[in-house]
């Protein structure tokens, strides 16, 4: 794309960073324009690149953090050591955080960051931080008609925009207007509190998108070898937060082929494959869902479907469980006081059970549904052995084989799921039909893609249901639905 300063950006922020002591790039790989595919800036090989080769290094100095910026010096009280210890409500930039004063990592960050803008050219980082977003995709900022769109989708309650807005009144204004002479030190005009905030939710958004957890320590995982629980994800949110020039240049996928080290002094990325010429270089955001992708990252790839996730509600499977033993609340309350559990999980999340990225950073593209959580068949389980002493000889006489127990169970769990996937407005079909006909882009486009993936994880989930009850016999679970052969699901 031509006519605008896209390049010269680039280009400055690259010169700046190989100017950096102790830093290094490949020569056989380039930043790359990739907003045609609505992927921003990306990293390609140039070349042929080898298994471990390294591809770039950031010494740690040059990450921006509270340990490298001068903010904290200047106002000490506010970044002081005891307020930071505490991170039990450091959830995210949308998560709840405390009504106290103290800082987290997060708010940290974004007062870093905020500061860092501010100064303008005074900044060392000022050619990274003319690269990063102004403008985000997440639906933290989308539209109330985009954000009907997500229906029942699992990232629909948890856009978190209030809970931002809120943080940023209580953890980010305070202290600019309190240390305005820090803040605005060059002279220029203090900005509004509307234009503060606005800037805060984007420093809040950039570091959600693109921030490492530095606190994670990989020593022994220098060749970028899975780790003994396996791949984790560069950024969590939680620990000590920092912007990692050019390591955040890395897009990302579930099948990737590149891995940031986190040495000593360094960051380090290495190719974890065989690079092809012209291939990006792809970093690794963790199993997340599609929904949470788009939460985080703004955006959504078929590949992610595979860690989909559809949230169950307890309620919905007590309902079924009710309705097909003829129960009242009268007797569920005393099986509930009879099963003494000391939690009742009032949720389970149904997923796929894909296997994680491979030591390469491989995953098949296969969708196969492998069972539904063993605490909700653990909490069932309670409940109806629960229901048998408590009513011997009504329920409880239903209930005196495993078989049937298991076909109440199975059966209510298909009911649940029906009743979630009529929690969306739409049908599964509805939306593949709205895609064909329309296509839509961009932020519509994506809310489309969750709930399409959601709605067919819930069908594929009621296809293994059908078959374990088939699998029962005619009338376990006194289930009339049809049998369905599950099938697996190529991307
Ligand atoms: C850490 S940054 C990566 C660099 C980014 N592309 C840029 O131009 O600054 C993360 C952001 O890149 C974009 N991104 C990452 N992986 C992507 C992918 N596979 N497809 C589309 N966009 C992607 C998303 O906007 C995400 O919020």
């Amino acid at each position: 794309m031509t006519g605008d300063n896209f390049g010269n950006q680039s280009q400055a922020f690259l010169d700046w960073f190989k100017s950096l002591p102790g830093a290094t790039f490949h020569p056989d790989i380039m930043l790359e324009d990739l907003r045609d595919r609505g992927a921003g800036r990306g990293i390609v090989a140039t070349a042929e690149i080898a298994p471990d080769t390294v591809l770039f290094t950031i010494p740690r100095s040059r990450i921006i953090c509270p340990a490298t910026s001068e903010l904290p010096s200047k106002i000490p009280e506010v970044f002081a050591r005891d307020s930071q210890d505490d991170n039990d409500d450091d959830d995210d930039f949308s998560g709840p955080s405390s009504s106290s004063s103290s800082q987290d990592s997060w708010t940290s960050l974004i007062l870093v960051m905020i500061y860092e803008h501010l100064r303008g050219p005074a900044s060392p980082w000022k050619p990274y931080l003319d690269i990063l977003p102004t403008a985000f995709d997440t639906p933290m900022f989308w539209s109330a008609p985009e954000l009907r769109e997500l229906q029942a989708t699992s990232v629909a309650s948890v856009v978190g925009r209030a809970d931002a807005d809120r943080m940023i009144a209580t953890k980010i204004l305070p202290v600019i207007r309190a240390h305005a002479d820090v803040f605005f030190s060059g002279g220029q005009e203090p900005l509004s509190d509307d234009e503060l905030a606005s800037l805060a939710h984007r420093m809040g958004s950039t570091i959600m998108a693109y921030a490492f957890d530095l606190s994670r320590d990989d020593d022994d995982d220098e060749d970028g070898e899975q780790q003994q629980d396996g791949w984790v994800e560069d950024r969590d949110g939680r620990g000590v937060l920092g912007m990692v020039p050019m390591a955040d240049l890395l897009n990302a996928d579930a099948d990737f082929n590149a891995h940031i080290n986190h040495e000593e002094g360094a960051l380090v990325a290495t190719a974890l494959r065989r690079i092809a010429p012209g291939d990006e270089v792809l970093n690794y955001y963790g199993p997340v869902s599609n929904g949470e992708l788009l939460r985080r990252y703004g955006y959504v790839t078929p590949r992610y479907r595979r860690w989909d996730v559809v949230e169950l509600p307890w309620a919905l499977v007590v309902a079924r469980i009710k309705g097909q033993l003829g129960l009242g609340d009268e007797v569920w309350a005393k099986a509930e006081k009879k099963a003494d559990l000391d939690d009742v999980e009032d949720g389970f999340v149904i997923e796929w059970g894909s296997e994680d990225p491979d030591s390469m950073g491989h995953v098949d593209d296969t969708l196969e549904f492998h069972g539904l959580p063993d605490e909700l068949a653990e909490q069932v389980k309670a409940f109806l052995k629960a229901l048998r002493k408590v009513d011997p000889s009504g329920a409880g006489s239903r209930l005196s084989d495993s078989d049937a127990r298991l076909g109440v169970f199975l059966a209510s769990v298909l009911g649940a799921l029906e009743d979630r996937a009529a929690q969306y407005p739409t049908t599964l079909e509805e939306d593949m039909a709205r895609g064909e006909r329309e296509n839509p882009a961009g932020r519509v486009g994506k809310a489309l893609a969750v709930r399409v993936g959601e709605k067919v994880l819930i069908r594929e989930a009621q296809r293994w249901v059908r078959d374990k009850l088939q699998e029962l016999g005619p009338t376990a679970g006194q289930s009339d639905e049809p049998a369905v052969k599950r099938q697996k699901l190529r991307r």
